[in-house]
């Protein structure tokens, strides 16, 4: 499955200034919810229609409404989360999966500490929302215990990512595709992105930054 670098002006706009060091809290916190939501609408540009007629104000009139597959939303924690609001956004009536994995900043390993799955996984298109992808350990772990459920269509929306994750997440998963506002150069020898956002979960929630 292709991976998508959405390069629409707001989401360049809005990255750039995401990716300044003096960033406060709020404002990135603002602008993820943001870019998520513009990532949504490229997203979702291929979801199915059906026709049906209401009654409007000039009496009967024919309209369309979403017909396809229903969504769960699916936020990595911690900083999944800092893009849930904005994709609730535009699918306001979506069903939320909530999957914890955390990296181990030595190893790199990703682990599973958290997964509260909604029904019916089968019958919903999975939107996995993290912001970064670096390694791709997190996203390849989500991607595996969703499938395990029952997923058989899972995209994934990340704010950043890395061109070694990105392979690393078409070998394991090629069925998934990735919607991302930008493909960064490389990863660093601690694993974090560059030029990148830095420590996305801490700048979410306000957690102290370690050297990267
Ligand atoms: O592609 P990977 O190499 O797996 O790295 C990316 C993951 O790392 C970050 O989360 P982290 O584990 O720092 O947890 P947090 O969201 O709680 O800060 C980020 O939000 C991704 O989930
Ligand atoms: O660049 C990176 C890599 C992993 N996690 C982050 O928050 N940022
Ligand atoms: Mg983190």
């Amino acid at each position: 499955m292709p991976v998508h670098e959405v390069k629409h002006p707001l989401i360049r706009h809005k990255l750039g200034l995401m990716r300044r060091s003096d960033i406060s809290t709020k404002n990135f916190r603002e602008l993820a919810q943001e870019v998520a939501a513009l990532l949504t609408y490229e997203a979702t540009q291929d979801f199915v229609l059906e026709k049906h007629t209401i009654e409007g104000w000039a009496g009967p009139v024919e309209v369309e409404r979403l017909s396809g597959k229903k969504v769960t939303i699916v936020p990595i924690l911690r900083a999944g989360m800092g893009m849930l609001e904005g994709v609730l956004t535009l699918i306001p009536g979506a069903r939320v999966s909530v999957v914890g994995q955390v990296r181990n900043e030595e190893t790199l390993e990703a682990s599973t500490y958290l997964e509260k799955l909604v029904g019916e996984l089968d019958q919903r298109l999975a939107m996995i929302v993290d912001p970064m992808l670096a390694t791709g350990g997190s996203l390849i772990s989500t991607i595996d215990l969703l499938k395990k459920a029952g997923s058989t269509e899972i995209r994934a929306l990340v704010l950043v990512a890395a061109p070694e994750g990105i392979q690393k997440v078409q070998e394991a998963h090629p069925d998934v595709s990735i919607y991302t506002a930008s493909i960064d150069e490389r990863l660093n020898e601690k694993g974090y992105i560059l030029p990148g956002l830095g420590d996305a979960g801490d700048k979410i929630f306000g957690t102290k930054q370690k050297d990267h």
